[in-house]
């Protein structure tokens, strides 16, 4: 039998050296400078922030220590993390005198599913964004191509894809196929949590509310921008009892990318085990003799796609750190100007 409305509270306590589970709980939504818990056995909404702290210290998906005082229920600490999920602030990034911070959308996540819409623009670079941009240990990543009753755009986004990645493993997904919906609740793993992340109206409430079998939630009317009447505007997370699973909805962004340093293994991963055996030590694969890549492109053991998606990943690497140091010198000319 599973616990009702599980948020892994116990899991965590018998994993972490913690003594007693009475006081802790699990956040499970977030409004502002309000949150939902969960605790062992009931519900707790509108839970304020301790003296001192602020809602910088607490996402979804985290354990805290809860404190009742004065008629209100207040987060008094937090919990060791497991992880955290975040992506360079959207406002930040573009803007020049504010230096770009991570914005963290939630915390102990261990499956992120990443919805890719058929019915939106796909590029190839936006793939690798979401990729590098969450790539992490001990997080599992899966895309998903939903509304894939969109068939063609389907078969064009896949295509494209494995044409580029042929070993990036891909998952289509629609309301209308009631069996691919089994088929990601079958990847649910038990006592663990799932988070859906993508760009707005890519259909991550809905496939939360088939998965969940929830359908109170107007997710369904079509609007004629596709984007759907209901917009998520906050973190929020579900448990599914059918697999024991806990799942995040999260509000849809506009645009990805992170402050992180980003490492090209998850997309290039064979690349730099070939370069290994490059003549060269700084061999661009371009035109060197010697060259191991150029070598597997020519034995069919490597697409020219897959090399030419390499070479720009290392072009824009590189455009990035020019910008960096440009960023870091203008600066410093400022200083010596003041000074
Ligand atoms: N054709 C088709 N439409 C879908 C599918 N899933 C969702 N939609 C529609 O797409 C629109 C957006 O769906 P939502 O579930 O609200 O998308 P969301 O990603 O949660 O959007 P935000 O909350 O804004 O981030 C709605 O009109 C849905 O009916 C699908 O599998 N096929
Ligand atoms: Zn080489």
């Amino acid at each position: 039998m599973f616990e009702q409305k599980n948020f892994g509270i116990k899991k965590y306590v018998n994993e972490n050296p913690i003594n007693s589970h009475s006081d802790i709980a699990r956040v499970i939504q977030k409004n502002n400078h309000l949150y939902t818990i969960a605790t062992i056995d009931k519900i707790i909404p509108r839970v304020k922030v301790a003296h001192k702290l602020t809602d910088k210290d607490f996402y979804v998906g985290d354990f805290v220590m809860f404190n009742w005082q004065d008629d209100d229920y207040y987060l008094e600490e937090l919990l060791q993390r497991k992880n955290v999920i975040s992506k360079a602030s959207s406002h930040a990034a573009k803007s020049y005198h504010v230096k770009s911070y991570e914005q963290i959308l939630a915390t102990n996540v261990d499956q992120l599913y990443i919805l890719i819409a058929a019915d939106q623009r796909f590029t190839l670079s936006k793939l690798e964004r979401y990729l590098m941009t969450f790539n992490q240990e001990k997080l599992e990543l899966n895309i998903l191509i939903s509304k894939a009753d969109y068939i063609e755009e389907t078969k064009e986004i896949i295509e494209t894809i494995h044409s580029n990645y042929p070993k990036v493993k891909i998952t289509s997904v629609s309301m209308h196929q009631g069996e691919s919906i089994q088929l990601v609740k079958d990847t649910l793993y038990s006592g663990k949590t799932a988070m859906f992340i993508g760009a707005s109206g890519v259909g991550k409430s809905t496939l939360i509310n088939y998965l969940t079998n929830n359908r109170s939630e107007d997710t369904n009317s079509v609007r004629t921008d596709g984007k759907g009447k209901h917009t998520t505007t906050v973190t929020k997370m579900l448990y599914l009892e059918e697999t024991d699973s806990l799942l995040i909805d999260s509000p849809g962004f506009k645009t990805i990318s992170t402050t992180n340093e980003v490492d090209g293994n998850i997309l290039f991963a064979e690349i730099q085990d070939l370069a290994k055996y490059c003549k060269f030590n700084d061999c661009t694969h371009n035109h060197e003799s010697g060259c191991a890549v150029i070598r597997a492109v020519e034995d069919g053991e490597l697409s020219t796609e897959q090399l030419s998606r390499y070479s720009l990943y290392e072009k824009k690497l590189r455009g990035q750190l020019k910008y960096e140091n440009m960023k870091q010198l203008k600066k410093q000319k400022k200083f010596y100007s003041k000074n």
